[in-house]
């Protein structure tokens, strides 16, 4: 009999939509049993971060070891510093029958379309364009210019809403997390519908 696989949930979406917002909110949920797949990331840790909990920190030259040696399911430059996910958590958690979250910027999520096409790829999309500014502002992270930068790169990163299998209005932060319970509940038995379904024709248990 086949290996039972856990689901693949890729959570994206442009610059300042609310991906960690929405991420941690999904995580604080009681019933949730997403395993969170920890990104490695060569960014200097901010105040109340935890290594090995928020991500792996790494040197520049620790990160391009990591590259070198196959040990990343994706990665990207982003605002200067390296993210990327590692694929041998990844692999293990998803072999085990358990769901893997990533939570990562559009151009990750790319690359990880193109090796893991069945997974569940979700869009996080703002109200509206003044909402994504005023959030990318109160983030309060980044010079006006930077922000004007930021802001036209989120309009590019809207752009790839077609390649995903959801998009999901991240208007109040709890309205997105049901929204994503509700489709990981019913991917998982449109999977399962369709897996019997072909098991039966085929007359396989
Ligand atoms: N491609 C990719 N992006 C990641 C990964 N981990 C985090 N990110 C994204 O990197 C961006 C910056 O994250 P962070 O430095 O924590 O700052 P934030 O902008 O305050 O969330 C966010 O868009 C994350 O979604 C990863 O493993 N791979
Ligand atoms: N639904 C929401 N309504 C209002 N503000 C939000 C919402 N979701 C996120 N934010 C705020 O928007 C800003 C950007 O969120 P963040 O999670 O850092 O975005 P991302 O990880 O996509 O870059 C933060 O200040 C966050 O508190």
């Amino acid at each position: 009999m086949e290996e039972e696989k856990g689901l693949l949930i890729v959570l994206s979406g442009p610059s300042g939509v609310g991906k960690g917002t929405v991420r941690k909110a999904v995580f604080s949920e009681p019933d949730v049993q997403f395993a969170y797949s920890i990104s490695a990331t060569s960014r200097p840790m901010r105040p109340g971060e935890v290594d090995g909990v928020d991500y792996f920190f790494k040197t520049r030259e620790q990160f391009e070891r990591m590259i070198e040696r196959d040990e990343l399911l994706e990665y990207t430059e982003y605002v200067g510093n390296y993210y990327g996910t590692p694929v041998d958590y990844v692999q293990k958690t998803l072999a085990e029958g358990k769901d893997v979250f990533l939570e990562i910027e559009v151009e990750g999520a790319k690359q990880v379309r193109k090796k893991f096409p069945e997974g569940l790829f979700i869009f996080l999309i703002p109200p509206s364009l003044q909402e994504l500014e005023s959030r990318i502002k109160l983030r309060g992270t980044e010079s006006i210019h930077l922000i004007e930068n930021r802001l036209s790169v989120a309009k590019d990163e809207l752009k790839m809403m077609g390649l995903y299998d959801y998009v999901v209005e991240n208007d109040q932060v709890e309205n997105a997390v049901q929204k994503i319970k509700a489709i990981v509940t019913a991917e998982h038995c449109r999977r399962s519908r369709v897996e019997n379904r072909f098991k039966k024709i085929l007359g396989v248990e």
